[in-house]
């Protein structure tokens, strides 16, 4: 291990980030109603230009009427390249209530842009005297972005999640793809005349997950378009939660359900990492620091993967 100890992430539980549209308050309710654990009320690129003033307003008034319960309530602000977000900023902080946790800031393409935005809010903050400090939440879906995404880890204190966006990514990049995530369908490998398919995603979502793991922050995967297609959704997630990510974006409220089952450990998990966990400290008793567990090697270093999933169990109550 470095000098350097590696920083937690902030100990929520974030499996699934259920996101609608401000132009679209006729759902806010069902969203607050929703098991996800993360909110996020979008004013950036499901919301028309023409209806942005209205999105804000909408988002403004249901942040303090609507009981959003325990859900961590995030406003996804537009982009810096834009004209709309520093009012994003300045009257979600003037006019919301103390309610609202977290802004996510789309297409984040260097350090410089959490920083603006970051000092934005803390002089919002200051001037209104609010007493809740906002966190941060980033989108990685740039060619920039994955470029820089070390140093937008390490952009400010207050971020706490990194989302990777497949859409935007792909198009940034210039992939040749339309769906949102998922299998490509010419992303594959031959052999014998047979396709294998490969995960196009799969570098950037490590590339991520590392920069999180470094500056203590949660990696999330980003949307699964095809809402139709659940396997392919549960497949998406399940190969993000094995690179590490903690959780996925829902679009529509049917995958909620799907994302929190992937990103919570299964009772077999549990009880398996609780198992290693006995195996290891009865190994110690003996002065031993390795051994046999189910036939296969445990050490030390299967004592801190066991805690990765008895710490997500302990968050979920199991
Ligand atoms: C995708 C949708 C437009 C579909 O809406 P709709 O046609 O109303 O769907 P259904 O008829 O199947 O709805 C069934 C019931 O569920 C309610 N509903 C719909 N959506 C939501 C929601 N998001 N949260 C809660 N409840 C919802 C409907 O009202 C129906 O209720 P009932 O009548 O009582 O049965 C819509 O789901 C939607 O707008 N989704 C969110 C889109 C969004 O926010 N997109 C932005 C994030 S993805 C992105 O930006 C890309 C990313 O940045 C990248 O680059 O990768
Ligand atoms: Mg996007």
């Amino acid at each position: 291990m470095s000098f350097r100890i590696q920083p937690p992430a902030p100990a929520r539980l974030n499996r699934c980030q259920l996101f609608g549209p401000g132009s679209r308050p006729a759902i806010f309710e069902k969203m607050a109603k929703s098991e996800a654990d993360v909110i996020n009320l979008d004013l950036e690129d499901s919301v028309a230009p023409d209806d942005k003033d209205q999105a804000r307003k909408n988002v403004i008034q249901a942040i303090g009427d609507i009981d959003w319960g325990d859900k961590y309530l995030s406003v996804r602000i537009n982009g810096l390249d834009t004209p709309w977000w520093y009012r994003d900023v300045v009257d979600l902080l003037e006019q919301a209530g103390e309610r609202l946790d977290q802004i996510m800031i789309p297409k984040v393409g260097c350090a410089s842009d959490v920083y603006a935005v970051d000092a934005l809010v803390s002089a919002v903050e200051q001037a209104r005297g609010r007493s809740k400090r906002i966190t941060l939440e980033v989108i990685i879906e740039s060619a920039a972005g994955i470029c820089h995404v070390e140093e937008i880890a390490a952009g400010s204190p207050r971020l706490q999640a990194m989302s990777l966006g497949a859409a935007d990514f792909a198009a940034s990049m210039g992939m040749q793809t339309t769906g949102i995530g998922g299998t490509q369908e010419n992303y594959y490998m031959l052999r014998d005349g047979q396709k294998y398919w490969s995960d196009p995603w799969h570098w950037a979502q490590a590339a991520i997950v590392a920069a999180c793991r470094t500056h203590g922050l949660l990696p999330v995967d980003g949307p699964f378009g095809d809402f139709s297609d659940d396997e392919g959704f549960i497949a998406q997630a399940r190969r993000s939660a094995t690179l590490g990510m903690v959780g996925k974006w829902a679009i529509h409220p049917r995958q909620v359900a799907l994302a929190n089952q992937v990103f919570s450990p299964s009772p077999e998990q549990v009880a398996e990492a609780r198992e290693i966990l006995a195996a290891m400290e009865k190994a110690k008793t003996e002065g031993a620091g390795a051994t046999v567990y189910k036939g296969r090697l445990v050490d030390i270093a299967s004592i801190r993967q066991a805690e990765v999933i008895v710490r997500q169990a302990e968050m979920i109550g199991r």
